[in-house]
């Protein structure tokens, strides 16, 4: 006697949205408004952004269009406490098991005129041969109000279809997902292109 195999449902058209989660007024607005200030005091530091190749770090403006700092300076501690304090809720949001903390990477970013990031993941098998574990993905959103940059929308990808969520990257906005989510930055203009008018980021990956 055989028994059917049971048939694969066939994926939706529009695929599979992970979970996200976004949250306004995610910093005391004063913090915020100083990094942002601090962001743009420290233009002579940033450098251009790279991403991960084969197993290297590597600048590629076709991929990745940004400026990055790696480190928040004297805002370091308060958003690492800040993301700390963000992650038994983004667990629960998104089915993640709770796990302990091993490490928060901040980097900020800033977005020009034509910059834009290619659809990603932000979880690497390996850096520098150790594992690099990132679990969860936090972004903060900082600009000079009024905006004078158009575009740059955060876009979630759907997996396994079309579907897309666009996120506009509001001042002091949060958007948090999963760290092995497709996400890309869409390409935005920033005429004039004076640097305090540019989309800035402050990316925070928390490992496990
Ligand atoms: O700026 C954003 O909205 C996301 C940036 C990003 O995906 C990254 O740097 O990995
Ligand atoms: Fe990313």
């Amino acid at each position: 006697m055989t028994s059917a195999l049971p048939t694969a449902e066939p994926p939706a058209a529009s695929g599979l949205l992970l979970p996200y989660h976004t949250q306004a007024d995610w910093l005391p607005p004063d913090l915020a408004d100083a990094l942002l200030d601090h962001a743009i005091a420290n233009e002579a530091r940033f450098q251009p952004g790279s991403i991960m190749q084969s197993g290297r770090l590597t600048v590629d403006e076709t991929i990745r269009q940004v400026s990055v700092l790696e480190h928040l300076g004297p805002f370091q501690e308060r958003v690492t406490e800040a993301a700390l304090a963000a992650k038994p809720l983004l667990e629960t949001l998104f089915g993640i098991p709770a796990f302990t903390a091993s490490r928060v990477e901040i980097e900020l970013a800033a977005h020009g005129d034509g910059a834009h990031f290619q659809q990603h993941i932000d979880t690497f098998v390996v850096v520098n041969k150790r594992p690099n574990p990132r679990i969860l993905t936090l972004v903060l959103y900082l600009h000079r109000r009024p905006r004078r940059f158009a575009g740059g929308a955060l876009r979630l990808h759907a997996l396994g279809g079309a579907a897309i969520r666009d996120i506009a990257p509001d001042h002091n906005l949060l958007a948090a997902f999963p760290s092995f989510a497709p996400h890309s930055v869409q390409r935005l203009t920033c005429p004039g292109g004076a640097f305090a008018d540019r989309r800035f980021a402050v990316n925070i990956w928390i490992h496990r």
